[in-house]
């Protein structure tokens, strides 16, 4: 279970951690049950395998140097999070005998590289003459290894990147639509993140608990992953024995099982503990509230012009009195208060969130400007750019700043970009459908520290994702003196 998971992490981080340096386990350990499940499943855009022995004396030399290249790519303290996922498989283990076969494994260890779903059902043989996988013929140390990786990319990582430095890889392309395929994982790891912030804040209180039943039942019918919409469906569906109205209200929360029970709400996997599309050129910037409007536009999409109106009481109350940004909320509750008569067409509402976004991008981008806090790489703006959306525009006068919005084609893309662009790389099926599988890639991601973060982290990761200077977020202890809540209309 997730505590479970989270202590064998600590234990385990240390126990591996001598005076000598840091010497966790970074690579995930794969084997035939879950290899398919695991490459299938990981937002990574490349993989590395080694096929090695547990009593290989050459392998163990060369662990060291393959957790050294590891711990830049995997986990959410890496480097560079999200791009190569390093793995390994044990092939001295029977279970293993038949995938090493598949990837005619001659000797150890033995690596390859490839994108992870070539890796799915995949083989390899030495003499064919077209293949997805290729073997690093040069890998013996880690410096070798990385220069095969960055030959092959055309990148520049070094072994002493540390979070945050050398972002360059970084793409902040506003012009690419296909950057937002990514958001999938963002998307998420928001709503994992929002749930674990919810339930440690004990911010389900008599005077939220219909709010947040509204927002789940949203997210069961529209949110963009399946895994999240078949969690928020589980703890709809037992809601009433999770929180009974009768007993509140910390002595309910300080029962951890009942806590935690709620918190994996899009799997055990998430939150990762990175960001994908939301990732910032530096700490404490993007990450949790990026993730959460991109959330919140891609429900907007999603939603029949019969739902529109109670999706935009639903986003108000849920931000109003669950994200922990106070600013955040004051203005996003002034805007919807602002709204005179109710929605009666989904793209009306989706067209306000656009509308409510751009507003919040234009304050901030003053302020940033003014305070040198912003993202340099992640400029806020007035969007979509003309770059992406070109018809969106039927007039621009960029010296008084004047934008004429052709409405339905905003609508349009919109709905391109936060539905199907989106959901495009999203890989929610299981791998054959087999639940059993599922599982047991659950229990592997939630045993290995390579892809999950304690809730305390998790936390830690939203505080530091309050990209909007320390003095704009305040956490919920302010909040006492905030007004009642009141119904939207
Ligand atoms: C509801 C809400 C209210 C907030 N209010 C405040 C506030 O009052 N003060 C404050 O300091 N911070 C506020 N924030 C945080 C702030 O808006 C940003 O999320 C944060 O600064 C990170 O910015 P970002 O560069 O990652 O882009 P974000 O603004 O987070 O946007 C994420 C992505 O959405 C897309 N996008 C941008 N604009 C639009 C649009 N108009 N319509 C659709 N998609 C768009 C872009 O691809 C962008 O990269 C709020 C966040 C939320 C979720």
């Amino acid at each position: 279970d997730y505590s479970l998971g989270s202590r064998r992490s600590i234990l385990r981080a240390v126990n591996n951690n001598d005076n000598n340096g840091d010497l966790r386990d970074y690579a995930v350990d794969l084997n035939a049950t879950n290899f398919d499940a695991v490459l299938k499943d990981t937002p990574a855009t490349f993989a590395v395998v080694e096929f090695f022995a547990h009593w290989c004396p050459a392998c163990m030399n060369y662990k060291p140097h393959y957790e050294k290249v590891a711990r830049l790519f995997n986990g959410p303290d890496a480097a560079h999070p999200g791009i190569i996922l390093m793995t390994r498989v044990d092939c001295a283990l029977k279970i293993n005998t038949n995938l090493c076969d598949k990837f005619s494994v001659g000797h150890y260890p033995m690596l390859f590289w490839g994108h992870p779903s070539k890796f799915v059902g995949g083989s390899w043989q030495p003499n064919q003459e077209k293949s997805d996988i290729l073997t690093i013929d040069d890998g013996r140390t880690a410096d070798r290894l990385l220069s095969w990786i960055n030959k092959r990319m055309g990148s520049s990582f070094n072994l002493d990147d540390q979070k945050f430095e050398n972002e360059q890889h970084l793409s902040s392309n506003v012009s690419d639509p296909g950057q937002i395929a990514r958001g999938i994982y963002d998307v998420e790891e928001a709503t994992s993140m929002a749930f674990d912030i919810i339930l440690e804040h004990k911010m389900i209180k008599q005077e939220t608990r219909a709010s947040l039943l509204k927002f789940l039942q949203l997210l069961v019918a529209h949110h963009p992953s399946k895994r999240c919409r078949r969690g928020t469906a589980e703890l709809l569906v037992s809601f009433d024995e999770l929180y009974p109205t009768d007993l509140w209200p910390a002595d309910k929360h300080e029962d951890d099982t009942i806590a935690l029970r709620g918190s994996q709400i899009c799997g055990k996997g998430v939150p990762r503990g990175y960001w994908m599309f939301c990732r910032g050129s530096m700490n404490e910037t993007r990450g949790f509230s990026c993730g959460l409007w991109v959330l919140l536009h891609s429900l907007s999409v999603r939603i029949g012009d019969g739902e529109s109106e109670f999706a935009f009481n639903t986003t108000c109350e849920f931000v109003h009195n669950f994200f922990i940004c106070e600013e955040c909320r004051q203005h996003f509750y002034k805007m919807c208060l602002s709204v005179k008569s109710p929605f009666n067409k989904a793209s009306e509402f989706a067209l306000w969130l656009w509308s409510a976004h751009n507003k919040v991008n234009e304050r901030l981008r003053k302020e940033e400007a003014a305070l040198g806090t912003g993202d340099p790489k992640f400029p806020k703006l007035i969007w979509p750019p003309k770059q992406l959306c070109p018809s969106c525009y039927a007039d621009h006068d960029p010296e008084n700043n004047r934008i004429a919005w052709n409405r339905d084609d905003v609508f349009k893309f919109l709905t391109s970009y936060y539905g199907n662009t989106l959901s495009s790389l999203y890989k929610g099926k299981n791998v054959g459908g087999n639940e059993g599988i599922e599982v047991a890639v659950e229990e592997l991601i939630a045993s290995t520290n390579a892809v999950v973060v304690p809730i305390g982290a998790a936390l830690a990761i939203a505080i530091a994702s309050c990209g909007f200077g320390a003095l704009a977020c305040y956490w919920r202890s302010l909040q006492k003196s905030r007004k009642p809540r009141r119904s939207w209309k």
